[in-house]
């Protein structure tokens, strides 16, 4: 059996990918029956594209950190239910399954943590897994979106699983929009996946979603879907809203959502980003308190020499505290609550 047999038998996209990546060396595409063309970009990188008209470039991106088993497992279900024709697409579907190496060692990363690494430019000078990687991912979407007309309506959700519990389990991350306004439909899209909570950035990141965001004024969200856990031992009971609604965000035509009701949502926006600066910078609460944990105004947050972080405004929250990131890194967002 060639390889496009196997992947139209099996669907084993991304197993193929982690134990064979020599296979996807070369892109190559085929269709799926008489209605989709699949091109299959590199290792764990698939794009699904109908050949009837379609008005939506969807990007679900997984895995940038590769123990965040819970979406890996969900788009690793998707492109097996498309691939064996289970899910007909309506829309075109980029599909990227990110830090495949790290994945592997059931880490975060390998050598350098992917999601700090785009809209960095093509700097070659230090090279290692995840800076290639992260080129390749930045190029593959540029021509995911650049191969399509540009009136369409772009979105890219970057599924990632937060490292401590989360008070509101399941959030996204809405990126810096420079002024322009935040989407009220993507809302309703969020909210039909089982996400009401939403954190309002207020800068430029390094991100995988802002870089989708600033460079092709995609809808873009990094979205939390609970918390890391190794493969196989999430409750999958937990994500039916946001496999449900995926599922139907690429397979129709017009997704139905309920109307905005700000009283659905809980809205933050960020407050501080305290990166870290010494090595001996320490978080002033436990190791299992969980994200959207508040504080009282004046309450010492974190600390290392020279410095104390203490919260701003009575009830300002933790969110991603994480004492062991590299020096320059961020180490704790706070957030407060905001209305849009
Ligand atoms: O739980 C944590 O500390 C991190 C979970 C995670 O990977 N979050 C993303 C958020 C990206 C964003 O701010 O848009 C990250 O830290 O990369
Ligand atoms: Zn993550």
């Amino acid at each position: 059996m060639d390889l496009i047999e196997i992947l139209l038998g099996k669907g084993e996209f991304l197993a193929l990918s982690r134990n064979s990546a020599y296979l996807f060396s070369q892109p190559f595409r085929f269709d799926i029956g008489q209605h989709t063309v699949v091109k299959v970009v590199a290792a764990g990188v698939i794009s699904f594209e109908p050949k009837q008209a379609s008005n939506k470039d969807i990007i679900l991106s997984c895995g940038i950190h590769g123990n965040e088993t819970a979406p890996i497992e969900i788009c690793d279900a998707l492109v097996q239910d498309i691939l064996l024709q289970k899910i007909l697409v309506t829309q075109r579907v980029l599909v990227i399954f990110g830090n495949l190496r790290s994945m592997d060692v059931a880490q975060r990363f390998v050598e350098e943590n992917m999601n700090r690494l785009f809209s960095l430019g093509h700097d070659n000078k230090c090279n290692n897994y995840e800076r290639s990687r992260a080129r390749l991912l930045e190029q593959a979407v540029e021509n995911f979106y650049l191969s399509a007309e540009p009136d369409r309506e772009r979105l890219h959700y970057d599924l990632h699983t937060a490292i401590r519990t989360s008070k509101n389990d399941k959030f996204a991350v809405y990126p810096f929009l420079h002024g322009k306004p935040w989407s009220k439909a993507q809302l309703q899209i969020l909210l039909a996946c089982g996400v009401n909570t939403i954190l309002l950035s207020g800068n430029p990141t390094t991100t995988f979603s802002y870089f989708s965001s600033i460079k092709f004024a995609a809808h873009a969200f990094t979205i939390e879907l609970g918390k890391v856990k190794p493969f196989g031992e999430n409750d999958m009971g937990q994500f039916q809203q946001v496999v449900s609604t995926l599922r139907l965000l690429v397979s129709s035509h017009n997704l139905k959502c309920k109307e905005f009701a700000e009283e659905d949502f809980f809205i933050f926006k960020v407050n501080q980003v305290i990166n870290k600066g010494q090595s001996d910078f320490t978080l002033n609460f436990p190791d299992d308190l969980a994200n959207f944990s508040d504080f009282p105004k004046g309450h010492l947050l974190a600390f290392e020499s020279g410095c104390e972080y203490r919260a701003q405004y009575d009830g300002e929250a933790i969110v991603f505290p994480n004492a062991q990131v590299e020096i320059g890194q961020r180490a704790l967002l706070t957030v407060i609550p905001t209305k849009i």
